[in-house]
């Protein structure tokens, strides 16, 4: 269930941009609200991807805004990441460090300063199996990675978390593990946006989603509709319209 909470603390405000004469973003809008878990759904080259490098402040847009925590991104990105945690599709961890050493050596560069118990403490709370905290991230699977990504945000204490195709290349079982643990950073008022292809898991996970297409946002769903609604025959309802038109 979603928590009752209508704090917005991701926004996309008339967003736009484009690569050379190439439109990719046509002027989407969405928020994602404390606790709030948003699927963002659409084929190849819909724009997911871009979306999201604008809000990590990757990306310049062309007009609109992007804001963390009601902090416009391109006014003040350092501040605006500092709320922020990300995790791309695959995480970025240091191969030859453990499991801890990454945890503690990513949170020290988010200026984070916690003993090494209580970080051992959150890769246990994010269940990676007690015999790999202490090697080599090299010998880690996809959804050991991914775990020690959650720790890093959890570490953080970010109030934003953005995750690009979080459960791709997971098997169905470290897909349950790891969307359990995005359910409860989402109880804990996190606010969750990611972009995913999994339309089972956005399903099941999701409190809302949004569907992009071709740079336009075609669909929101969100509350009551997200229970009454069959995803798979939406999503491609929508696809298959927009590419007849
Ligand atoms: N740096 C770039 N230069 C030129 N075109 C780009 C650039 N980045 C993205 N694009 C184009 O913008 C469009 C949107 O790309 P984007 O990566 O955001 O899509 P996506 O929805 O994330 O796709 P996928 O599901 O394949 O990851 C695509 O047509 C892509 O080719």
């Amino acid at each position: 269930m979603l928590k009752e909470t209508t704090q917005a603390v991701i926004e996309v405000c008339e967003l736009k941009k484009a690569f050379a004469d190439y439109q990719a973003l046509k002027g989407i809008s969405f928020t994602v609200n404390a606790g709030e878990i948003l699927a963002l759904l659409g084929p190849n080259g819909a724009g997911k991807t871009t979306t999201i490098n604008c809000l990590l402040g990757f990306l310049q847009p062309d007009s609109g805004t992007v804001s963390i925590g009601g902090i416009n991104v391109q006014h003040d990105v350092v501040r605006a990441r500092q709320q922020l945690a990300y995790i791309p599709e695959q995480v970025a961890l240091y191969p030859r460090l453990t499991g801890l050493e990454n945890v503690s050596y990513m949170s020290q560069i988010a200026g984070i300063s916690l003993s090494q118990n209580e970080y051992r403490a959150l890769l246990e709370k994010v269940q990676l199996p007690a015999h790999a905290i202490d090697k080599a991230i090299s010998t880690y699977s996809k959804g050991m990675r991914q775990k020690v990504g959650i720790a890093i945000a959890l570490a953080k204490q970010a109030t934003a978390l953005i995750l690009d195709e979080p459960t791709s290349g997971l098997d169905p079982s470290a897909s349950y593990e790891f969307s359990q643990l995005l359910g409860q950073l989402a109880g804990q008022g996190v606010a969750i946006l990611m972009a995913t292809h999994d339309l089972f898991r956005a399903q099941e996970d999701a409190h809302s989603v949004a569907i992009l297409n071709q740079g336009q946002l075609v669909h929101r769903l969100q509350g009551q509709d997200m229970q009454d609604v069959q995803l798979e025959s939406l999503y491609l309802q929508h696809i298959r319209r927009e590419a007849l038109c």
